[in-house]
């Protein structure tokens, strides 16, 4: 095996001729065969492994002129639910402004994800029908390889996990074509699932080592399997993910804002202080950058053409949202904003966990797909836990001093008033 693989490189087709190709290529809607749906469980619940034959990606054009702020501003507009495991219900209308969603990852406007799939098939299709194009193979592929020129740079994060845990490419890559239903032949060509892959075999439980809620598995998992691909809103890191952020709270419905005020009720924070807080919080905590970048920001995945990319979970997510890092005693739930336990913890010899899972990207018909991967095999009741990188804990540290500074509970925010006692079951 060897744990290098190239993106193929493709050629970039005149539009008209990319669009004729396109409708050429589009299969018929007939050949999807019958869906259903994944079960969105909720806490405490076992998931069962589920088909994940689902209907074609949606497109909604693009507005005209919508700048990345309008765009995020709209997203946020679609928010129903204030956690990153959104119930399937809320994934249904209002939609945000999308322009394709495939396993339930959706991309916002303006991305050119869309169109990147589209050329990909054009070109693809010069050589080679797309039935005729082995997904493992010819359809799907990990940008492993540094970009052209760049070679005395380090490897990505994610990059150098997947070498040190010496994960197969091939293995992953077909794992992942058989759960987005493009394995079976005859199937080879068929669209792409825009429903979410869940993973399965696993339950919501509490963490005791003061993560909150976390997700458990009930199954053994194999190193090297795709576990899910993380849903949620994909979006530019810059300035989207930041627009997103820090002005979402604006453009969310009444009910969302008044749950928000709910959550920090009592505390010493100025009422108009209290939405900007608990969805900051909130934002900051369900981001995920795509390529994992766990230092200084470098994420983006240049081998595959992209900028720094970032899902975001929040009301848009499943149950990967559940998943926490492996670090102990960092703060939230037991740390910095509930007195320090999780700073005793450590203190007292705790050893840390570590990650069993990893964020790896897949291009999946030039689509960039967050895929959960199991870095090595997992024994049933194993809480999955992956790096959420130093980036992230420093946004985290911040908002954790400014709760303790006025009184909030992390636990409230997260999952509403009653969560806010210690030791409180979380509903
Ligand atoms: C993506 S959510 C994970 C699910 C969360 N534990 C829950 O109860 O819903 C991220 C949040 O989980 C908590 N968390 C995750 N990993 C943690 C850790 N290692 N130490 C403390 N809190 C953690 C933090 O509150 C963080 O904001």
């Amino acid at each position: 095996m060897t744990p290098l693989e190239l993106q193929p490189q493709r050629q970039q087709p005149q539009q008209q001729e990319v669009e004729r190709q396109q409708q050429q290529q589009q299969p018929q809607q007939q050949e999807v065969q019958q869906q259903q749906q994944p079960q969105q469980q909720q806490q405490q619940q076992q998931h069962q492994p589920q088909p994940q034959q689902q209907p074609h990606h949606q497109h909604q054009p693009q507005q005209p002129g919508a700048s990345a702020g309008e765009v995020t501003a709209a997203a946020a507009a679609t928010i129903r639910h204030l956690h990153g495991c959104a119930p399937q219900s809320q994934h249904t209308p209002p939609s945000p402004p999308i322009e394709l969603q495939v396993a339930g990852v959706k991309f916002l406007s303006g991305l050119g994800v869309r169109q990147r799939m589209q050329k990909w098939v054009a070109v693809a299709s010069q050589t080679e029908r797309l039935h005729d194009m082995t997904p493992a193979d010819d359809q799907l592929s990990i940008p492993l390889l540094p970009e052209e020129g760049a070679t005395a740079q380090p490897p990505q994060p994610w990059a150098a996990a997947f070498r040190a845990h010496h994960l197969n490419p091939f293995s992953i890559r077909f794992d992942l074509s058989v759960k987005l239903g493009l394995a079976d032949d005859g199937r080879w060509g068929a669209p792409l699932p825009s429903e979410p892959l869940e993973p399965v075999g696993v339950e919501v439980r509490q963490d005791n080592r003061g993560r909150g809620l976390g997700l458990f598995t009930t199954q053994p998992i194999r190193a090297n399997n795709v576990i899910c691909v993380m849903g949620g809103l994909m979006m530019a890191q810059k300035p989207d993910g930041v627009a997103f952020i820090k002005r979402g709270f604006r453009s969310l419905p009444c009910t969302m804002k008044q749950q928000l005020r709910e959550r920090v009720a009592g505390s010493s924070a100025r009422p108009d202080a209290e939405e900007q807080l608990c969805w900051g919080f909130l934002a900051a905590s369900f981001r995920m950058a795509f390529p994992a970048g766990h230092e200084d920001g470098r994420a983006g995945c240049p081998a595959a053409g992209l900028p720094p990319l970032e899902l975001q979970m929040l009301g848009h997510g499943g149950l990967a949202a559940y998943i926490n890092d492996p670090r102990v005693g960092a703060g939230c739930c037991t740390g910095a904003a509930a007195g320090g336990q999780g700073q005793q913890q450590q203190q007292q010899g705790d050893t840390a966990d570590t990650a069993n899972c990893l964020v790896v990207p897949v291009l999946v018909r030039g689509v960039p797909l967050p895929v959960l991967v199991a870095l090595r095999d997992i024994a049933p009741g194993e809480q999955l836990l992956r790096e959420y990188g130093n980036d992230w804990w420093s946004s985290q540290e911040n908002w954790l001093e400014t709760f303790k500074m006025y009184g909030i509970s992390p636990n409230a925010v997260l999952h509403g008033p009653a969560a806010a006692t210690p030791g409180a079951a979380i509903p």
